[in-house]
């Protein structure tokens, strides 16, 4: 069975929602505090997918994201590592790593995301919103038809909610911005009614640049964004859903953030069926 890791604790409040995703997607999720992971009693590498939930990791404190993210740059583990030495490595051995929210803020502080340089240092920043407060509404997202990640492959848009105090992305530099989009990094855009990008509150909730919801790096494997795929499982999580169904008794009862999900879980388990082949090949021949 694919393996999910979902990290806990420190003020993180998404795990459930982010566990009950993937074994919705026929994944096995496993939620560990991240102090078991820091103190070695848990190895990232017994995983296939990485994931960091949305919450308010010590408590937003010198802005989102940033504490957990130099935890996991400068806590040393037992072995005398840093997690992000154990990610990097994860990474580099053609795993997944996903971040919702405040877990795509702490990607971002990493580094991790968009990671142009391949350096893991900070390149861009998701700061406070436009609006100057906190928004929680639901909005639409299109995604970048060249963004080349297995966690989007097959969506066009999707509907989700958002719920963030520092959404917004900040992209410095004429230089990073051209390669973001050179590369199709910026893989999710918020979209208004007519299905085309806006920068129009509150359909862009909070003034990102490109316009953009979501990251991938390079590799397509690390993939990180601030609306929630993981609180629309289902139809009935949606605010709508009695008119929706009303007006279309034939529609799915599935929430456009599954889809998402059932992408890498399928993606993993095409990767091993792949595997499976050239292994036996040395004991036939
Ligand atoms: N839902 C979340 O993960 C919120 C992230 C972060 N605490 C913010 O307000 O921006």
């Amino acid at each position: 069975m694919v393996q999910a890791l979902i990290l806990t604790g420190f003020g993180i409040n998404c795990e459930e929602e982010f566990a009950a995703a993937y074994r919705l997607a026929g994944a096995e999720a496993t939620i560990v505090h991240l102090n078991q992971v820091l103190l070695g009693h848990v190895s990232i590498h017994d995983y296939d997918i990485l994931n960091f939930p949305g919450g308010f990791s010590f408590g937003d404190d010198l802005g989102s994201g940033v504490v957990l993210a130099n935890k996991l740059r400068y806590r040393q583990t037992p072995s005398g590592r840093t997690l992000l030495d154990d990610i990097k490595e994860f990474i580099a051995n053609g795993k997944f790593v996903m971040g919702i929210c405040n877990g795509f803020q702490v990607l971002v502080k990493l580094g991790l995301l968009p990671n142009l340089s391949g350096n893991v240092t900070p390149e861009v920043t998701l700061t406070h919103n436009a609006s100057g407060r906190y928004e929680d509404r639901w909005v639409r997202l299109k995604v970048n038809p060249n963004a080349h990640t297995p966690f989007l492959k097959g969506i066009d848009t999707m509907e989700v909610p958002v719920r963030h105090g520092e959404g917004r992305l900040v992209i410095s530099g004429a230089d990073t911005l051209a390669q973001i989009q050179d590369k199709a990094l910026n893989c999710l855009t918020y979209i208004g009614y007519d299905d085309s990008p806006t920068d129009v509150y509150p359909h862009n909730p909070n003034g990102a640049d490109l316009n953009c919801a979501g990251l991938t790096d390079p590799t397509g494997q690390v993939f990180g964004l601030m609306p929630h795929p993981e609180a629309f499982l289902s139809l009935y999580n949606h605010p709508d859903w009695a008119r929706r169904k009303r007006l279309n008794r034939g529609i799915s009862e599935e929430g456009d953030g599954l889809k998402l999900f059932r992408n890498i879980v399928e993606h993993v388990q095409g990767q091993r069926a792949e595997a499976v082949p050239q292994e036996a090949s040395q004991f036939l021949s």
